[in-house]
């Protein structure tokens, strides 16, 4: 039997019971359900990750949708008890969604919602950041000042690389690999090689556009930058000075770059994960940084978070920051107000939005929102119609 979980409650009379599993940041994604007579129920436990039990009991015997967290495992359990206590709704407040079984929530008829869009530039400028304190060593030099080591400038101190000139390979080219592709190249004039399944138009149109930044470049007396979409992953592995990782996670990627992958890099290479942990095998890496004391790596996720695999920690050449790629306060709350609108749309009968990477009339403040759901990934399954809004 599962325990009590404790839970804050807004409008006690809706006449729809949509449950999230966590506080979530702002107060619109409530007011947006409120508002279309939905009661709120708020999971207040002081447990970050929630068991299946707990979520169960959340659910109860009526709840007609749920807003989950990326941290929480939604598969044939969740999906039957969500079904049992009427509900044909469930979203991710995040974009990813590999901790959901979409065909168990197929198989019950649940809409899955997820937050397109809304983090793109949030988690690209993470992955920026990252890159950029990995080549200049700004933690371990952050460090060794706060440990009063510092007495006076040399010449060798805390040299690391520099990005422009060198070429920057992006792996899993959609809307945050492209986001920080465009960064990286018109903020650091890097050259850029790609590896996709599918031609990135979105990074292409930027690359090669009427007025190409190469040109703009020369027009103004300097070096051009050049791009390319490489015809496999290792060829960026081997091209590449710096690497950042935005696919999905799904049995193509899970260890996409592994021990041998690794050996490819260049020795002073500089490895980016802001996308799922177990693309790296985690363990192969730390072998790898311990031999390549000039290879480096900024990690955002890891592959057993809250865990970091043994040796991790230690490193020197490695930066790691506890998965906060989407953690700002405009892209949180909008990735709420998604989420709620994802649940509220499959409640209210309203069809899906067209364009899950044109997202911003459901963001807007000032007015209300479409009438439709923003982005549920299993609509064709579903056979939802699509809104022509
Ligand atoms: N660290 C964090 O806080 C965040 C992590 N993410 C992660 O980033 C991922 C990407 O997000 P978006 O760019 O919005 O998704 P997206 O769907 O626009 O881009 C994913 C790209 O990966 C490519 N891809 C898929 N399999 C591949 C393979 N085997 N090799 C190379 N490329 C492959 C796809 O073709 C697509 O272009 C999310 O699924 C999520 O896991 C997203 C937001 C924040
Ligand atoms: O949205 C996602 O996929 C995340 O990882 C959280 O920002």
């Amino acid at each position: 039997m599962a325990k009590p979980v404790s839970i804050e409650v807004w409008n006690p009379n809706g006449k729809y019971r949509v449950v999230s599993t966590k506080p979530m940041p702002g107060t619109r994604w409530i007011n947006l359900l409120v508002d279309q007579d939905c009661r709120v129920e708020i999971c207040t436990q002081k447990k970050t990750i929630l068991s299946v039990e707990d979520i169960i009991a959340l659910i109860g015997d009526k709840c007609d949708g749920v807003i989950g967290q990326l941290t929480e495992d939604w598969g044939e359990t969740l999906f039957s008890a969500l079904s049992r206590a009427g509900g044909k709704a469930f979203s991710n407040m995040a974009v990813g969604y590999n901790n959901v079984d979409v065909n168990a929530a197929n198989k019950y008829g649940v809409a899955v919602g997820n937050t397109p869009g809304v983090l793109t530039e949030t988690t690209a400028e993470l992955a920026a950041s990252l890159s950029l304190s990995a080549a200049r060593r700004i933690v371990e030099a952050d460090e060794f000042m706060r440990a009063g080591l510092y007495d006076g400038w040399l010449p060798h101190l805390f040299v690391g690389n520099l990005l422009k000139g060198q070429t920057v390979g992006v792996i899993g080219a959609g809307r945050i690999g492209s986001a920080y592709a465009r960064m990286m190249v018109e903020g650091f004039k890097m050259n850029l090689i790609y590896f996709d399944l599918y031609q990135s138009t979105r990074l292409e149109k930027f690359v090669t556009g009427t007025l190409p930044y190469g040109e703009f470049l020369k027009a103004n007396g300097e070096q051009p930058v050049t791009w390319k979409r490489a015809s496999s992953m290792d060829e960026v592995l081997r091209e590449a000075d710096l690497i950042s990782l935005h696919p999905i996670l799904d049995k193509t990627t899970y260890h996409l770059v592994n021990k041998e992958r690794l050996a490819m890099m260049k020795k002073e290479a500089i490895l980016i994960n802001c996308s799922r942990g177990p693309v790296v095998d985690e363990v192969a890496l730390v072998e790898h940084l311990k031999h390549n004391p000039k290879f480096r790596v900024g990690l955002d996720v890891f592959e057993d978070e809250p865990y970091m695999k043994p040796g991790l920690a230690e490193m020197k050449n490695a930066i790691v920051v506890p998965h906060i790629a989407s953690a700002s306060k405009w892209t949180r709350e909008g990735m709420a107000s998604l989420a709620a609108l994802n649940v509220l749309g499959k409640i209210k009968g309203y069809p899906v939005w067209g364009d899950p990477n044109r997202i911003e009339p459901f963001l807007n403040e000032n007015a209300p929102p479409p009438a439709a759901s923003p982005s549920i990934v299993n609509s064709k399954a579903l056979g939802l119609p699509v809104s022509k809004l």
